[in-house]
């Protein structure tokens, strides 16, 4: 069973100067250190925004021209940072494949193929995430309906199958840069994301 092993406050954003806090689980079976960051309280609601949101070390730190991923978060803490809400910040790197391998799939993509093709030619499928734990970890929250902020129809699917209602879809942005057009052309075209590009 996954249960809430700390939960501690702090403040985000660019500035460091909006209040939220962060919380550790004890039990995921994969042993990944998920985490969630709850703002206003957003857990003690009766149907809270949530934003499942995988790892992304390249745009969700450095800002990489080859995703979107920084500037979602950056949407999704500033869109909580009014209305309140949870972040489960998953550490599946990649779709799941990990950083180096993502960064073996983004040579392949430098020489044509599209992200999934990527992926494919090292052998992967085209996502190895697995939702089963953001679930847990909602359940540890003892949240069973929300209101999820995505554009991925497969975060909708998995949710629902392990037992949250999802009573409200909140689509999120899409930033197009010069050198992400590719990579979300694809989401869209072969990945079934629902994207206004
Ligand atoms: N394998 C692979 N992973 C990528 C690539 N570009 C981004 N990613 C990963 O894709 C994941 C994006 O996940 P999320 O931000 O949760 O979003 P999403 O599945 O696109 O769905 P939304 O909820 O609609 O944003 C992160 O884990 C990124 O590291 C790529 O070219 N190849
Ligand atoms: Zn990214």
């Amino acid at each position: 069973m996954v249960t809430v092993r700390a939960r501690v406050s702090f403040k985000v954003g660019q500035h460091s100067h909006i209040p939220a806090e962060l919380l550790s689980f004890n039990g995921f079976k994969s042993n990944k250190e998920h985490v969630a960051i709850v703002f206003k309280n957003a857990d003690k609601t009766s149907n809270p925004i949530v934003r499942l949101h995988s790892e992304c070390l390249t745009g969700d730190v450095f800002r990489s021209s080859r995703c979107d991923c920084g500037e979602q978060l950056n949407e999704t803490i500033m869109k909580m940072q009014q209305q309140g809400g949870i972040i489960l910040y998953l550490r599946q790197e990649g779709r799941g494949i990990g950083l180096y391998n993502k960064i073996d799939a983004y040579q392949l993509q430098s020489q044509g193929m599209n992200t999934y093709e990527a992926n494919n030619h090292l052998g992967f499928a085209n996502d190895l995430r697995d939702f089963t734990e953001a679930a847990q970890a909602l359940a540890a929250l003892n949240i069973k309906s929300i209101r999820l902020v995505t554009n991925n129809p497969l975060k909708i699917k998995e949710l629902t199958k392990h037992g949250i209602k999802i009573n409200e879809i909140i689509s999120t942005r899409v930033y197009i840069k010069e050198d992400n057009r590719n990579y979300l052309t694809a989401k869209s075209l072969y990945g079934n994301h629902k994207l206004i590009i």
